[in-house]
């Protein structure tokens, strides 16, 4: 029997990006399952009753939510080309910066993105970065994953993509290439790896998402 996959989401989440992307990554087809977030729908409450969120990834009925979650759950079915190395030490490491990705890095640009890059905002989305733009020069590899993307590229998707979007319809500025030249070149990289570039939404689309709802009137 073929495998059923709905991936319940809307289309300018970073975090829906995130299942895409391993989706796309893996070959597998599957049906979204458009969700308004003012009127979530029974189905995302039944299946992600605790967040009320999405991404949720529903395989053959059984739902899976949390994006880096689905991401592994998805990595692990579906066999074909790795997000996660097999090497538990080396997993670990992954799973580690990926964490780091969502408890610190990605709170602190939400901040500064709200507060229009208020001076201490982005003194302290720069303190978390720095982390990032330290561990892509140990690594000297084109992505986290080396020569492929693995979780913790797919982890940083906001960074990435967002980010600019956000630059641009705020007019400010939080990564420059100066201070993060590692971080910049890993994001030409990343947004123009056939797996992400399909699945990212137009840039006007994040653009416009950022000016309505931080814009100054
Ligand atoms: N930690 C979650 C975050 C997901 C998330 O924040 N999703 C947003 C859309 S981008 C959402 O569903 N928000 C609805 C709400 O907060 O009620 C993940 O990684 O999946």
């Amino acid at each position: 029997m073929a495998d059923e996959v709905k991936l319940h989401g809307l289309a300018g989440s970073p975090f829906v990006c995130r299942v895409k992307i391993a989706l796309k990554v893996k070959d597998i087809k599957y049906d979204f399952v458009v969700e308004d977030l003012i009127n979530k729908s029974a189905d995302l409450v039944k299946y992600n009753p605790v967040y009320k969120k999405v991404p949720v990834l529903v395989h053959n009925g059984n739902p899976i939510s949390e994006s880096l979650v689905i991401v592994e759950y998805i990595d692990d079915v579906w066999k074909g080309v790795s997000i996660l190395p097999h090497d538990a030490y080396e997993k670990a490491r992954v799973r580690f910066w990926a964490k780091v990705v969502d408890d610190k890095c990605l709170p602190a640009l939400f901040k500064a993105i709200g507060s229009h890059a208020q001076e201490q905002a982005v003194a302290e989305a720069h303190e978390q970065l720095q982390f990032l733009e330290n561990e892509l020069k140990v690594k000297g590899s084109k992505f986290f994953g080396g020569d492929s993307i693995n979780l913790v590229d797919i982890s940083a998707t906001f960074i990435a993509y967002w980010v600019g979007a956000a630059e641009e319809a705020l007019r400010i500025t939080l990564v420059t290439k100066d201070k993060f030249p590692k971080l910049k070149e890993w994001s030409d990289n990343y947004i123009n790896c056939q797996a992400v570039k399909d699945v990212l939404p137009p840039r006007e689309v994040l653009v416009g998402f950022f000016k309505s709802r931080f814009g100054k009137a």
